[in-house]
């Protein structure tokens, strides 16, 4: 017999919305009030399926919030050096408030090298070292955009005190395990950061209040992974094959029907981190378009009055 969910599932996409109309007010106050409109570049080196729809993604929500995208779709036999030619190019460029470099790069470019050539203050993902030392050290600066989803969609569910939780983070990337480990720490949970060598994954998971999987690996946390009540967050997106014949299908790194059984709340894939990922990215270029302006960002349901500053037009 099927036992029935007793979860709730975390819309992330109906949160995103909320965020990106927030987004667009911001956006339009900051045109009304300052003539600046935020430009977001982002750069594609390559063909990657999967990147092309993030691509595409981004640049249709930022144009959506009003904002200006600049796309850069590279051919896969870009060199290191043309990149890095371009990144100049963007860094020197005052309509360009945010740049973000697509990942993974083709296996011949460094993403070190390329992350490391952003101007931090219009680095938008938060990998720039200078922008990771601030997130370690607590500083000012942009929250890489997966682990800053992570955590809203947590205050969503648990509200906005987390201190005291048991939290397992799975997987220790750069993009999400590390930072979002930083994220939870600083709001005081317990974290462990787990990953392919850990001892007795399930034991481990089975103790967490927040279960967050970012590993890469289609449905491995199963129901007996999960602490009955915990909150689960699925990073992962896979696409599966059934078979030959039929389109591959994304499922996440949690079995989510399984562990609806048991978990007070989780996200589903599609439809949880991914779309609110989209929405921490053009709050985050919203920010640094702000900062390099010597702005504060504005209330996004705060109508502001023309300036004299609005007589200068920045982008506009
Ligand atoms: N420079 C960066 N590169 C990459 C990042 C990043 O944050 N910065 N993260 C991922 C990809 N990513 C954002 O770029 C991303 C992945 C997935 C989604 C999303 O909305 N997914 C949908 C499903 C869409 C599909 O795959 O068909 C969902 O989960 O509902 C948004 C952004 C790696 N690279």
């Amino acid at each position: 017999m099927t036992q029935a969910s007793n979860s709730k599932r975390i819309d992330g996409e109906a949160l995103a919305g909320q965020r990106l109309a927030r987004v667009a007010g911001q956006v339009a106050t900051l045109v009304d009030a300052h003539a600046l409109t935020p430009g977001l570049a982002v750069v594609l080196v390559g063909s990657d399926p999967a990147s092309q729809i993030y691509v595409r993604n981004k640049h249709r929500q930022t144009v959506a919030a009003g904002m200006h995208s600049y796309l850069h779709q590279l051919p896969d036999t870009t060199s290191q050096a043309q990149l890095l030619a371009l990144i100049a190019e963007l860094n020197a460029d005052p309509c360009v408030h945010g740049i973000l470099v697509q990942l993974p790069l083709p296996a011949r470019i460094s993403p070190a090298a390329v992350l490391a050539a952003i101007d931090p203050d219009k680095d938008v993902d938060g990998f720039h070292e200078v922008n990771i030392g601030r997130l370690w050290r607590g500083d000012d600066g942009p929250v890489p955009c997966t682990p800053m989803a992570c955590r809203l969609l947590l205050h969503h569910v648990l509200g906005e005190n987390l201190s005291g939780l048991e939290a397992v983070v799975l997987g220790r990337s750069n993009i999400v395990g590390k930072p979002l480990a930083n994220l939870l720490l600083r709001e005081d949970c317990t974290v462990t950061l787990a990953h392919s060598k850990t001892r007795d994954l399930p034991a481990l998971c089975a103790r967490a209040d927040i279960l967050v999987a970012a590993v890469g690996r289609p449905e491995m946390v199963t129901a007996e992974w999960v602490k009955p009540g915990a909150t689960v967050i699925d990073v992962g997106i896979n696409r599966i094959h059934d078979d030959a014949a039929t389109k591959p299908r994304l499922v996440g790194d949690v079995a989510y029907d399984d562990v609806s059984r048991v978990a007070a709340a989780i996200t589903p894939v599609p439809g949880g981190v991914g779309p609110m990922t989209i929405a921490c990215l053009l709050d985050n270029t919203v920010a640094a378009a702000c900062r390099q302006h010597g702005l504060t960002v504005p209330d996004a349901d705060q109508t502001q009055a023309p300036t004299d500053d609005a007589r200068r037009h920045y982008c506009a």
